[in-house]
């Protein structure tokens, strides 16, 4: 039996096996959450022409001004301005040929056709042309998550239609003879199946189409033939449970009886030790160890981000990002962790009840800590690096 992987390594190793999927073009509006395909190059100059960024007024020279006439966004006033001059203007509307400065409003005072000022106008309320981009410059780059900001971006940009991947297809099945399919019926020998609705929601979330299979029971065959299935019209296939050495563990050998090959097994992290990645034509499973909390951290380490390299994301790894203790961690074990923490005003305090199936701490953590093997103690005060669990880290 070789030694367990490196994480990372383990993570490169399953990213690699994947490829993005199909490209095709996608309206703007409705391109949220998928990943472009290609990058999204400005049609237009964002502003296209001077504007005023207050409402006032615009001049020409120093003051007193006459009054000529007003600028309004849509509504442009289309004559020069000479030295002396000034129109009346709104923010966004565009400057006329000839002004030189704004003067806000509250800075201003009018005697019919004659502006004066209590403090002088200033270029510094002017939004020059091109402020926010030029035509032809990129504006999103390909492998860039589309989301509300990029659209708003895409659209300003002049753009009606992006080019982006299809959303990726994964089937998602849970094992165990123990697992009550409904949770309102289950016999005091079963457990509810929780793992194929958690890693569904967790896929969905992640942008893919997802089809959920099981639960299905401690049967090699049966196995075997949910693989096949499963196997048919997606290019990765997620199964829970059995995956560990007992005598029931039998995803192995169904994989083997499917015609998959093992390409690794084990990696050293807790929980999800027993995480089994195998592989067939253009069909990649990963087996997730069954303990609910362990597949939900692999879910969160390897489902993700092989989700996203088939959504044809650029980042497509978590990244821990340095977050300070609000309470005292005592030493590490002696395999990596993925501590469940909260993240209060105060800082993280991690979960006391580390088990790999309780669903508790996992349900009240915003955050895993990533806890080196044989960490030494960390005081409250001191910053570790960390998981956000729902925000946009990987991309
Ligand atoms: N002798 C050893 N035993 C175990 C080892 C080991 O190295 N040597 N590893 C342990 C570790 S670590 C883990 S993690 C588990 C993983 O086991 P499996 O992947 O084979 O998972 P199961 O045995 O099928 O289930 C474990 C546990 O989780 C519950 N479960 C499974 N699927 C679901 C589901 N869909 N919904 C809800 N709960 C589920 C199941 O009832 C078990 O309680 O192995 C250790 N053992
Ligand atoms: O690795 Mo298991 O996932 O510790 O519980």
């Amino acid at each position: 039996m070789s030694a367990p992987l490196k994480l990372e390594e383990a993570q490169v190793r399953l990213l690699d096996l994947l490829s993005p999927t199909p490209a095709s073009p996608c309206p703007v509006d409705q391109s949220a959450r998928l990943f472009l395909a290609e990058p999204v190059i400005a049609r237009r100059t964002q502003p296209p022409t001077d504007l005023s960024a207050m409402d006032g007024y615009a001049t020409s020279g120093d003051g007193p001004w006459l009054l000529k006439g007003e600028s309004r966004a849509g509504a442009p006033y289309d004559m020069v301005l000479g030295k002396g001059d000034a129109i009346r203007i709104s923010t966004g509307a565009q400057m006329p040929l000839g002004a030189d400065a704004v003067l806000v409003q509250e800075e201003a005072q009018v005697d019919g056709t004659r502006l004066t000022a209590t403090e002088p106008p200033t270029a510094r309320f002017i939004r020059r042309a091109g402020l926010d981009f030029k035509a032809s410059h990129t504006l999103l780059e390909a492998g860039t998550r589309m989301g509300a900001a990029q659209t708003a971006l895409a659209r300003a940009g002049g753009l009606a239609e992006v080019v982006t991947h299809d959303a990726p297809r994964v089937a998602v099945i849970e094992c165990g003879d123990e697992l009550a399919r409904d949770p309102t019926a289950c016999e005091p020998h079963q457990t509810p199946a929780v793992n194929g609705a958690m890693l569904a929601a967790m896929a969905r979330e992640a942008g893919a189409q997802v089809r959920q299979i099981g639960p299905v029971a401690d049967d090699a065959e049966e196995i075997t033939r949910a693989i096949l299935a499963a196997s048919e019209d997606a290019a990765l296939v997620v199964i829970s449970g059995g995956a560990s050495v007992g005598p029931h563990d039998l995803v192995k050998p169904a994989l083997e009886a499917a015609g998959f090959t093992l390409d690794f097994w084990r990696i050293a992290i807790k929980p999800g030790k027993p995480l089994l990645v195998a592989r067939r034509a253009g069909t990649v499973v990963l087996g997730l160890p069954g303990n609910p909390v362990s597949s939900f951290v692999t879910g969160f380490l390897f489902m993700v981000p092989a989700l996203l390299r088939m959504a044809g994301a650029k980042d497509c790894l978590p990244r821990a990002i340095p977050m300070l203790l609000a309470r005292d961690l005592p030493p590490g074990g002696g395999r990596r962790e993925f501590l469940r923490a909260r993240w209060t005003p105060d800082g993280l305090v991690a979960a006391e009840l580390q088990d790999s199936s309780a669903l508790t701490p996992l349900a009240q953590a915003q955050v895993l800590i990533d806890r080196p093997a044989r960490a030494e103690a960390s005081e409250a005060g001191a910053f570790v690096p960390a998981f956000l669990l729902e925000t946009r880290t990987y991309a």
